[in-house]
């Protein structure tokens, strides 16, 4: 079968074209083309399908044709993946699936409305950021409060004093199981600068990544809070490079690259 590889911010991706729904994607056959020794190598998978052969999402077929069935590295479903809807929008159009312009892709999370610049760059509009309360992580023996932040994933981003080059995240961080039931993804952060942050996280089913969309944005709003802000532009460093989170009152954006890489044909 066919596939891309793409990836935002280092963040990256096996794409699956797979228009009619045909593929039985199991979790054991995502994590295989995961595996970044023995398969392909990537973070997740991004599973194409036409939206309204989709049960899960067929409701959101008026306003999105492709729905992006986002798959983690060790073969479970998310609801969301910010950086995967930057990816595939440059896919659907590379692929000559959409227009270029702006258009909306199907989630777990709902409608997600993706925009092309000229520059390469995809914006995403990624819904409110919902602030859920407050919860602690702890890394290598180390306590940090965090902001449970909901977009549409779950979220614990921690504004911390202590330099987050210098975290060991190559073991899951403890977090509280009642609050997040579902497992989280935990972000780390300083400040560094007028509005803008250095991040690292550990994702829930990939481990620690190069990048996080959903984690910049819930980042974002974390530093935000701090300084007593709700609106404003934040920049996001993060391993793999650099995003742009926009908060304003009712929703968010996210902004950055999204390539594709390569694409040939995988032997299932
Ligand atoms: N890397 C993604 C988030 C992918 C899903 C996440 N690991 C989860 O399980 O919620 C992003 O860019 O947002």
């Amino acid at each position: 079968m066919r596939f891309v590889k793409g990836h935002g911010t280092e963040n990256d991706f096996v794409i699956l074209p797979d228009p009619d729904g045909e593929l039985e994607l199991s979790a054991a056959r995502v994590a295989a083309m995961c595996d970044r020794r023995a398969g392909i190598g990537a973070d997740g998978v991004l599973h194409v399908m036409r939206t309204k052969l989709s049960p899960e999402v067929a409701d959101q077929a008026g306003e999105a044709e492709w729905f992006m069935d986002y798959r983690n590295a060790d073969g479970g479903v998310a609801e969301m993946c910010g950086n995967g809807v930057r990816v595939f929008a440059r896919y659907l159009v590379d692929a000559g699936l959409a227009d270029a312009g702006e258009f909306g892709i199907a989630t777990r999370g709902g409608v997600k409305r993706a925009r092309l610049a000229e520059t390469g760059d995809v914006t995403v509009e990624m819904g409110p950021a919902r602030v859920l309360g407050d919860s602690t992580t702890t890394v290598t023996g180390r306590r940090y409060d965090g902001v449970h932040v909901d977009m549409g994933n779950p979220h614990l981003a921690c504004v911390i004093g202590d330099p987050v080059a210098q975290l060991d995240l190559t073991h899951q961080p403890a977090f509280d199981p009642a609050v997040f039931p579902v497992g989280v993804n935990i972000e780390l952060l300083n400040p560094v600068g007028e509005r803008r942050v250095v991040m690292r996280v550990f994702e829930r089913g990939s481990g620690e990544t190069r990048s996080c969309g959903t984690g910049a944005v819930a980042s974002a709003v974390a530093a935000a809070r701090l300084a007593g802000e709700s609106t404003g532009t934040w920049t996001v460093e993060v391993l793999g490079g650099t995003v742009t989170v926009t908060l304003d009152e009712h929703t968010t954006y996210l902004a950055g690259p999204a390539v594709l890489v390569a694409s040939g044909e995988l032997n299932l």
